[in-house]
């Protein structure tokens, strides 16, 4: 499906503060394209402007990156603007050089058309929760339009020698030549293929069709997106007649990179991903991965995934580092975080079941409570009776044998309820189960599974 409307409110005019002002303050803008005292003074006179994102189908689920400009996006639809979420499924073919050293791997049509749909499920998933999140601090919010939208739709009609004929004379090769994402792969040994190198002039073509069919004046991206994005505003430009351009953009604003504590980008690629389909990261993961900020981030991810106020912000701030050690700053981030990604109420599961498991072993409900609360928050993995401990280690943790073997001899694995550190892999784990079914492992003091032996 080309295009596919989820909200329809009505057309209104209203006023809401500036929305590039606000997500300034919060420190999530990179860059802003020029001129941006013209997107700024149509903000700022309360126009609803049209906006989107788009993201390729390359992975089955999105992740905690990924939600960077979709949290753009998600500022701009509470407070009434219009929103185009977008996946790319005929850009997924090509593979975006962005930001990469080498070309992406090859995915199979039948895992590309899996991953477009998942992900259409999850943005829907995802602006519907933010929100309802948003609406528990807001409650008369009115927001705006979502889109869903799939590039293919367009691309699948666009035959090669019309579109070299009409728009081939727009697209300048030296500009071309110029974007980081290709000339930092001109001199490397692998080189770049005509794919990759021809990937900005079909995103640069989406924003153009999604200005001219559908009022789309704004484009959103990581700031790896900031080439691509400067793409599509040249190509606008340089297509659309001078008298139509005048109020109406084309504008393009990129978001910081989330990176890890030593600078890396999360990401697939980097193997760091967070993902947001809870059935590969449950509720309780993401709780644990927020919970885990180090004190020198938390003001920041604050910022970024929730929508407490900066004077909020502040106030929780000083409260944590009164005494750091109770981490008030990420036990809050961790359940609002987990609210605005999973839904209302996933944030207090999830912190209920990380406070009893981090707790001592005498509040520690039974096996049936145990489970039903572990399941209700989406930790719960099943195993085999028959696994031994190293089999388990790498199954719960997906790591390999001689990781889980090391693990052990670090002395960082603990069973069952009283924490009883293991250094040698056990073919029995029956004296360990509560209730002879569930388990419970801990890998030093951050990370814990619990586990139904079946
Ligand atoms: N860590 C991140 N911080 C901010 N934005 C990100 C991050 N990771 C991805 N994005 C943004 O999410 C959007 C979609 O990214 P996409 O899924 O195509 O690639 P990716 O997740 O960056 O892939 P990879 O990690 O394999 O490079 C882009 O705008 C991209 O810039
Ligand atoms: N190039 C973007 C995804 C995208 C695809 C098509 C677009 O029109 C916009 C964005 C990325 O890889 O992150």
């Amino acid at each position: 499906m080309q295009f596919q409307l989820i909200r329809r409110l009505g057309q209104r005019q209203f006023v809401t503060k500036n929305v590039v002002n606000v997500l300034r303050d919060r420190g999530i803008l990179s860059q802003v394209s020029q001129p941006e005292p013209a997107l700024l003074s149509r903000l700022n006179a309360g126009e609803k402007i049209k906006l989107y994102c788009g993201a390729d189908p390359t992975a089955k689920s999105l992740h905690l990156g990924n939600l960077l400009p979709l949290m753009i996006l998600l500022n701009f639809y509470v407070r009434g603007h219009d929103v185009v979420a977008l996946v790319g499924g005929a850009t997924g073919r090509l593979g975006d050089p962005s930001g990469r050293k080498t070309e992406r791997n090859f995915v199979a049509e039948e895992t590309r058309l899996d991953n477009v749909s998942r992900i259409q499920a999850q943005l829907s998933r995802f602006f519907a929760n933010g929100l309802d999140y948003y609406r528990s601090k807001n409650a008369d919010a009115i927001p705006g339009e979502l889109t869903l939208a799939n590039n293919l739709g367009w691309w699948k009609d666009v035959k090669m020698l019309d579109f070299l004929a009409d728009y081939g004379r727009f697209i300048k090769i030296q500009s071309m030549l110029s974007r980081d994402s290709v000339s930092a792969r001109l001199g490397s040994q692998q080189g770049l293929g005509f794919n990759e190198f021809t990937y900005q002039v079909l995103q640069a073509y989406d924003f153009y069709h999604l200005y001219k069919n559908h009022g789309v004046t704004l484009q959103v991206g990581g700031s790896d997106q900031w080439g691509n994005i400067t793409a599509g505003i040249d190509f606008i430009n340089r297509v659309t007649d001078p008298n139509c351009l005048q109020h109406a953009g084309p504008f393009g604003i990129t978001t910081n990179l989330l990176t890890t504590s030593t600078g890396e980008k999360f990401g697939k690629s980097a193997g760091n991903a967070v993902f947001i389909d809870p059935t590969i990261n449950s509720s309780f993961s993401v709780y644990q991965f927020f919970l885990n900020t180090t004190d020198s981030d938390v003001e920041k991810l604050l910022k970024i995934f929730t929508f407490l106020s900066l004077q909020e912000i502040g106030a929780l701030l000083a409260q944590h580092f009164e005494s750091p050690h109770k981490r008030v700053a990420q036990r809050t981030l961790a359940k609002e975080a987990v609210n605005l990604i999973h839904g209302m109420g996933t944030g207090s599961a999830a912190e209920h079941v990380s406070e009893i498991l981090f707790s001592d072993s005498s509040t520690l409900p039974q096996g049936r409570e145990l489970k039903t609360m572990c399941e209700r928050a989406g930790v719960l993995q099943n195993c085999s009776r028959n696994d031994s401990l190293i089999d388990v280690l790498m199954k719960v943790a997906d790591i390999t044998r001689s990781e889980a073997r090391r693990r052990l001899q670090q002395n960082s694995i603990y069973l069952g309820p009283n924490r009883k550190n293991i250094t040698t892999d056990l073919d029995d784990l029956s004296s360990y189960l509560i209730d002879d079914s569930i388990l419970i492992v801990r890998f030093g003091k951050q990370k814990c599974f619990v586990l139904e032996m079946t």
